[in-house]
């Protein structure tokens, strides 16, 4: 059985370019690795659903904050059969964001905390009703909100399939956001949790997170 460890962080941290590198170092290693990355666009009607109304389609739906994160939650319980097989074949499987972004956003809108109700709301749905694997490990990529939305827009200015959505572009939804991160990271929410600044170098945290399982420590199963 591997490892669930989930890259958690703002729109722009870099959680796409952290795991990329992870990954690569752990395979270097030996580890088999597998990774997914939600929401899954293209591959769940929920996750485009929540996307193209992120960017004002489908009517009132995106002013819904409830709404939202049910999507993106029926996103997550549609890929729960395939996370559980890529457990069972693999040592460690990554996640590019999972259930703690749905309570930072969701509670982050609602100027809620990460123990408010909109938190144990996403909570019971996500790991009580549908059942999702519980993470191992969560690392949050700790950036300023200034840097995290820089990198952004340049991704934004560089790439045309990742343009900015209405979250990114709300820089106090953003604040909240870290703000409800932080709180997660010190509660302990749902797995211990590890802080990543900006510099951090992939291979050495790569190497960091395998002697930590190795010696069991940050393994809750
Ligand atoms: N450590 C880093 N140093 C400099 N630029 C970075 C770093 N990590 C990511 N970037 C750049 O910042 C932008 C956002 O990174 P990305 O990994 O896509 O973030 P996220 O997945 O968290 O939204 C991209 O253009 C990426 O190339
Ligand atoms: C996965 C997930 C994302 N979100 C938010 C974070 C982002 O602002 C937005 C879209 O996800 P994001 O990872 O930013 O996708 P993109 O590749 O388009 O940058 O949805 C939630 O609110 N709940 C969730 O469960």
């Amino acid at each position: 059985m591997g490892v669930l460890i989930v890259v958690e962080g703002l729109d722009g941290a870099g959680k796409r370019t952290l795991s990329a590198g992870l990954v690569g170092s752990w395979r270097a290693a030996g580890f088999r690795v597998a990774t997914l990355a939600f929401p899954r666009y293209g591959q769940s009607v929920h996750a485009d659903l929540g996307a193209e109304a992120l960017r004002g389609r489908h009517g009132d739906t995106a002013s819904s904050v409830d709404g939202m994160a049910l999507l993106w939650a029926l996103d997550r319980r549609d890929a729960a059969d395939e996370l559980r097989k890529l457990l069972a074949d693999n040592d460690i499987v990554l996640l590019d964001r999972y259930v703690a972004s749905n309570v930072a956003y969701t509670a982050a809108r609602k100027h809620q905390g990460a123990s408010g109700p909109a938190a144990e709301w996403v909570r019971e749905i996500e790991f009580g009703r549908f059942g999702l694997p519980v993470p191992d490990l969560q690392l949050l990529l700790k950036v300023p909100v200034e840097l995290a939305a820089r990198r952004a827009r340049d991704r934004e200015a560089a790439d045309v399939a990742r343009d900015r959505d209405a979250y990114e572009r709300d820089g106090d939804l953003q604040t909240r956001t870290g703000e409800v991160y932080d709180e997660l990271v010190q509660q302990k929410w749902m797995s211990p949790w590890m802080v990543a600044g900006p510099d951090t170098d992939p291979e050495q945290l790569a190497a960091q997170i395998s002697n930590q399982l190795r010696h069991g420590e940050g393994v809750t199963r």
